[in-house]
């Protein structure tokens, strides 16, 4: 039988990000996907200004014991605007018993520098992280949640990872990316007692809207199918390269990954190092 997969997260209309982009990795990693929408992002035509327009939350909640009542097997959660959407994800996380979940900590889009709402680091802090078995800041997260800054280093990303660790997510992906000044895409896996780096080239294209989205769900995905925590973030990692490298130009201002792209042009190679622990005293 499919494994199912729940995303509890945003619509980005353009189709790259959010609940698209999860539907579409779910869907490529063979697991059945289902979603409950939180709020639906839309983009000036003449601008690409986003726009955030949050549902009702009674109607987030049927959403979701509608997708509860069939069992899922793993879930992921995505852009949630408000304290109360984040508060009713880790209800729906705590019911749903699964012990499989992603927390995607959205709190930016790319190029766009707005925190969506600086109150809900602390909701995502109180009600997600605890139940996370996966958590995957990109930088500037992961500075949020740790309340070190934007890490600059490894050394800072292993700090920041501890100190998320330490707030009860099970393991932590620190998604150097692009933005940490290094000639690779490195990220910092840390599972409460080895920290790996995780190393693929670094894709120059600017196309790579829906990375970080593309990415958390093959992880969730990989979760359901029964891959362990270490083989579910690797994966993720080349299935996400191979979606910035196929990356293309929707239109002048936006340039989506290709989520599909690893099956059918293969991927590439990912790295894996055990790293010393950072002992800054
Ligand atoms: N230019 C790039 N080349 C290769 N991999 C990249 C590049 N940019 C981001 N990645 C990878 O894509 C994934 C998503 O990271 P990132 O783009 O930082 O997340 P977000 O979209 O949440 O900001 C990570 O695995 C990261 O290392
Ligand atoms: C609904 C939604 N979720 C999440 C994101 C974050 O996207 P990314 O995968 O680029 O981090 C965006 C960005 O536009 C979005 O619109
Ligand atoms: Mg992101």
């Amino acid at each position: 039988m499919l494994k199912k997969t729940l995303t509890i997260a945003g619509s980005d209309t353009s189709g790259g990000a959010g609940m698209q982009a999860d539907l579409k990795a779910f869907q490529e990693h063979g697991t059945y996907g289902m979603v409950a929408l939180t709020v639906v992002v839309t983009m000036d035509p003449k601008t690409w200004s986003h726009n955030v327009t949050p549902l009702p939350t009674a109607l987030l909640q049927n959403q979701i014991d509608t997708a509860l009542s069939t069992g899922v097997d793993a879930i992921k959660t995505g852009m949630l605007s408000t304290e109360e959407i984040i508060q009713i994800a880790s209800k729906a996380i705590q019911d749903s018993g699964t012990d499989k979940v992603v927390i995607d900590p959205v709190m930016v889009c790319k190029g766009d520098d707005e925190v969506l709402n600086p109150g809900n680091t602390t909701a995502m802090i109180n009600y997600l992280l605890p139940h996370a078995t996966v958590v995957t800041p990109n930088l500037f997260e992961a500075g949020q949640l740790a309340g070190t800054g934007t890490p600059k280093t490894i050394e800072d990303m292993q700090i920041a990872a501890g100190k998320i660790h330490a707030l009860g997510a099970k393991n932590v992906v620190i998604k150097g990316g692009k933005a940490l000044a290094h000639d690779k895409a490195v990220d910092l896996f840390f599972d409460g007692t080895d920290f790996k780096l995780l190393e693929t080239e670094k894709v120059t294209s600017t196309y790579n809207h829906g990375a970080g989205c593309t990415f958390a769900a093959s992880v969730c995905a990989n979760l359901a199918n029964g891959l362990s925590v270490e083989e579910s973030v690797i994966e993720a990692k080349e299935f996400v390269s191979a979606a910035i490298k196929h990356g293309w130009a929707l239109n002048e201002y936006v340039g989506p990954v290709m989520h599909g792209a690893k099956p059918r042009f293969g991927a590439p190679q990912v790295t894996v190092t055990t790293i010393p622990h950072y002992t800054k005293a």
